[in-house]
């Protein structure tokens, strides 16, 4: 069996068939909603220098002694809203396992394919997963980060601790990483697709739609990051796909965290001034985001509802990532068995 073990000690890779592993990686969760579950999380998440650049004295002085003292305790309410209580789970960990039990069934006959997922930060972690697939026998794996915009912050982090993991490894299994997907044509379909058939059950008709995407530092989108010109681009090709120019398909970015300028037009904002100008019924996207998550059930669904109906909107509709959907399936097969061509 392959070893796992630090550089040194392991063994080569057994001889045999070989299988080819895939890992589906999200962002990451807490795993109880609750104020010790947010910190530990949190302290990992905002100890990532691909997160928070600047990881200084200052930083840490602040990260430390102000924001794990005060937010796991906020957030902790906010993702007791969300909570899947049945399994006891962030609904980010949920449908993100049964994004992978779905790609192992739609893989089913190719019977040396293993799928795995796993979470940036927090459990099950990246090196649980490629320890379990090596441990299976996968001499190659296709790491998936599901961000379809690619940004430092999200893929980048993704790669960097998949090859921390291999970095240990003396047999190193042979390393696959999905691309960015930001205007692929299954993406952008099922989009649309996820659109018009939520837009079909909703009792009202939107005046327009507001697509919501997470934000990051300007300064960091100055310095060279790809992500709001992929974020304009997805837009743009869901305009397209709509029929719908800029003034009926907005794009907005939500979740400012500190004091830093943020990629803008901000989502809350853009609820207040929308409603505000008499707009009355809405709708709303959030295509940057493979799963439903406290971005998406609470800080869209319930926080900015709130701004448009507090500022005078009357209907708000949140529609659903494509999550485990049909839709959302056909994004991530397709995905993956690009990248597993020569390899399956
Ligand atoms: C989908 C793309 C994402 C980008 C880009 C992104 C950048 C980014 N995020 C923070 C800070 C926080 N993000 C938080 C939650 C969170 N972020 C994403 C995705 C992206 N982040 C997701 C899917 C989630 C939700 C996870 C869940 O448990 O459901 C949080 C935690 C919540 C909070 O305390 O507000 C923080 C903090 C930064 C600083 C950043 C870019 C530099
Ligand atoms: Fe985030
Ligand atoms: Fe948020």
């Amino acid at each position: 069996m392959t070893s796992v073990l630090p550089t040194g000690t392991s063994k080569p890779a057994a001889s045999g068939a070989q299988r080819v592993g895939v890992l589906l990686v999200n962002l990451g969760t807490p795993d109880t909603a609750d104020a010790p579950g947010v910190r530990v999380y949190l302290k990992e998440f905002l100890s990532d220098a691909r997160v928070i650049e600047d990881q200084g004295l200052v930083w840490k002085l602040i990260l430390n002694g102000i924001i794990l003292r005060r937010r796991p305790r906020t957030k902790a309410l906010d993702y007791r809203k969300i909570w899947n209580n049945e399994k006891n789970e962030s609904p980010l960990k949920t449908i993100t396992r049964s994004q992978a039990e779905k790609l192992a069934d739609a893989l089913a006959d190719r019977t040396h394919v293993v799928v795995d997922w796993a979470m940036r930060y927090g459990n099950p972690s990246i090196r649980a997963g490629v320890e379990a697939l090596i441990a299976q026998g996968c001499d190659r794996i296709l790491a998936v980060p599901l961000y379809p915009q690619y940004s430092a912050s999200t893929s980048a982090t993704v790669c960097d601790e998949v090859f921390r993991v291999l970095s240990r490894l003396r047999a190193q299994p042979t390393l696959r990483v999905t691309p960015p997907y930001y205007d692929d044509e299954a993406y952008i379909e099922a989009l649309a697709a996820s659109i018009d058939g939520h837009l079909a059950t909703l009792t009202f008709k939107p005046e327009l739609i507001v697509a919501s995407f997470h934000g990051m530092p300007q300064s960091y989108v100055d310095k060279g990051d790809p992500y709001q010109d992929h974020c304009i681009a997805t837009t743009n090709a869901l305009r397209r796909r709509l029929g719908m120019d800029e003034t009926k398909l907005l794009l907005t970015f939500q979740s400012r965290f500190g004091n830093d300028e943020w990629l803008q037009p901000y989502t809350d904002k853009t609820m207040e001034r929308l409603a505000r100008e008499g707009v009355r019924r809405i709708a709303v996207v959030t295509p940057g985001f493979a799963a439903d998550c406290l971005e998406t059930l609470e800080e869209i669904a319930q926080e900015n509802a709130e701004i448009f109906k507090h500022n005078g909107g009357e209907q708000f509709a949140a529609i659903p990532c494509l999550n485990d959907s049909d839709a959302g399936m056909d994004v991530i097969r397709t995905l993956v068995l690009r990248e597993l061509q020569g390899w399956i």
